[in-house]
């Protein structure tokens, strides 16, 4: 998808909305302003115009303008913004007018971005971020995302590249001139800048296994006795009714899963069957149903009430006594609930979002969230772990040749010139 030319775009939000910001980048850049009737544009200035079409001189629109020129663009190219009203006729009417400019197309998805790593204005792992942060749902991903895009990842990435890079050049080093017998004995010294190393990278590894686990969300099963309330429960933590609540034990037959954010975290919540034995047919399948759905959930919340006999499940997370406003609450619960009391409501959701703040927070802490890092780092790793193996200084280069070239997937590319820099610079051959 590396297209030349100038590229052209809607970059905000679909139209009809208040403003619009089409955005143009490329070396025609400042002819595409010129050509809407918009002349002698500073850089980096805003300024209100008129635009007029070049197809037929017709008024579009009056528009803020802003010119920023290459390098200092976020493309790194000449890049012309105008914001628009955001009609659909107007946005459709400047981009179509646009690309009858000679060298102006339509961009490609990503285009912008894409120039933006091959001007070098950001590497992969922020380009990723980036498109993590626009797809962001929750405060957590977001926050996540903007960690990252901040370049927490690819500060990481430059740090590890850098010792690596000084492993293979003592390395190198140590075969090309060992015998001019100033090197000296390379190995345990290179040892020691790769142990620490594969910690590091071991560590980002582990936590990388839970990131999906933020957009994938906390999973939360309500779990007890026939009529112990649990659909109400749902109901009132959703503030709707999702599921179906009645006096008759054996209500809920399926599983009813409803997704929330509580305190900025997905989580999905699923009522399920009351359990019971000596039932058959469909309300023994909704059974099996919930044995599923509890032990697919990272908190199982274990429901009773007054009225009901407690199931004693060995794997509930938390224990609530639902519809105290019937009787004294027995001293085996964790809460104590009622539809009466929306405090003890506020109070169950409270604990819930503190159970996902906890499973998720790995998730949040991850810096690799991508399938693609995860490999391409999972091979710098097994590069270093090789090296590590050996004593043959032929070999623990090779490793580490290895996982400089996946290191190099991750970044942007190690060059040669990289490595040969680096002795140089160490051990001052050149003098
Ligand atoms: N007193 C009192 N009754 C409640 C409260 N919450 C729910 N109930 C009643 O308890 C009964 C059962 O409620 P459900 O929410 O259907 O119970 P369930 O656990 O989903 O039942 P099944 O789906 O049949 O397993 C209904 O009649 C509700 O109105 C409460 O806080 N206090
Ligand atoms: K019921
Ligand atoms: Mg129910």
């Amino acid at each position: 998808m590396i297209g030349s030319g100038t590229i052209v775009a809607l970059s905000s939000g679909p139209p009809p909305s208040a403003v619009a910001v089409i955005r143009v980048s490329g070396p025609e850049a400042c002819a595409v302003a010129t050509a809407f009737g918009v002349k002698t544009l500073l850089p980096r200035q805003a300024v209100l115009r008129g635009l007029t079409s070049p197809v037929d001189g017709s008024l579009i629109d009056r528009a803020l303008c802003l010119y920023f020129a290459a390098p200092g663009s976020a493309t790194g190219e000449d890049v012309l913004e105008l914001h628009l009203h955001g009609g659909v006729a107007v946005v459709e009417r400047v981009l179509a007018d646009a690309v009858t400019l000679s060298g102006v197309r339509a961009a490609e998805a990503g285009e912008f971005t894409l120039r933006a790593v091959l001007n070098g204005k950001m590497g992969l792992a922020d380009a990723e971020a980036l498109a993590d942060l626009i797809e962001a749902r929750t405060e957590a991903e977001r926050r996540r995302a903007v960690r990252l895009a901040d370049g927490a990842l690819s500060r990481r990435l430059a740090d590890w590249r850098e010792r690596l890079i000084g492993a293979l050049a003592l390395c190198e080093a140590h075969l090309d001139f060992a015998d001019d017998g100033d090197v000296g004995s390379a190995q345990p010294e290179i040892d020691a800048v790769l142990e620490p190393l594969r910690s590091e990278i071991e560590v980002v590894l582990a936590g990388s296994i839970d990131a999906e686990r933020l957009t994938d969300g906390f999973h939360v099963a309500l779990v007890g006795p026939p009529n112990a309330g649990k659909s109400s429960l749902l109901n009132a933590l959703c503030e709707r009714d999702a599921a179906i609540v009645s006096p008759e034990a054996g209500t809920t037959r399926d599983v009813v899963s409803v997704t929330l954010d509580l305190d900025g975290y997905r989580v999905t919540l699923s009522d399920t069957a009351g359990v019971r034995d000596g039932v058959v047919g469909v309300e023994a399948a909704g059974i099996a149903r919930t044995e599923a759905a509890r032990r697919a959930a990272d908190l199982v919340i274990e429901v009773t009430s007054p009225d009901t006999r407690p199931l004693d499940l060995p794997d509930a997370d938390l224990r609530i006594l639902h519809k105290k406003d019937m009787a004294a609450v027995a001293a085996t619960a964790d809460l104590a609930t009622s539809l009466a009391d929306p405090v003890s409501i506020a109070d169950l959701r409270e604990h819930i979002a503190a159970h996902a703040r906890a499973g998720l927070s790995r998730a949040e802490n991850a810096l690799i969230t991508r399938t693609r890092q995860r490999s391409a780092l999972t091979d710098v790793r097994d590069g270093i772990a090789e090296a590590l193996a050996t004593d043959a200084l032929e070999l623990k280069a090779e490793g580490l040749r290895l996982a400089c070239a996946a290191m190099a997937r991750m970044t942007g590319e190690i060059g040669i010139e990289d490595v040969l820099d680096d002795v140089f610079g160490r051990f001052c051959i050149g003098k």
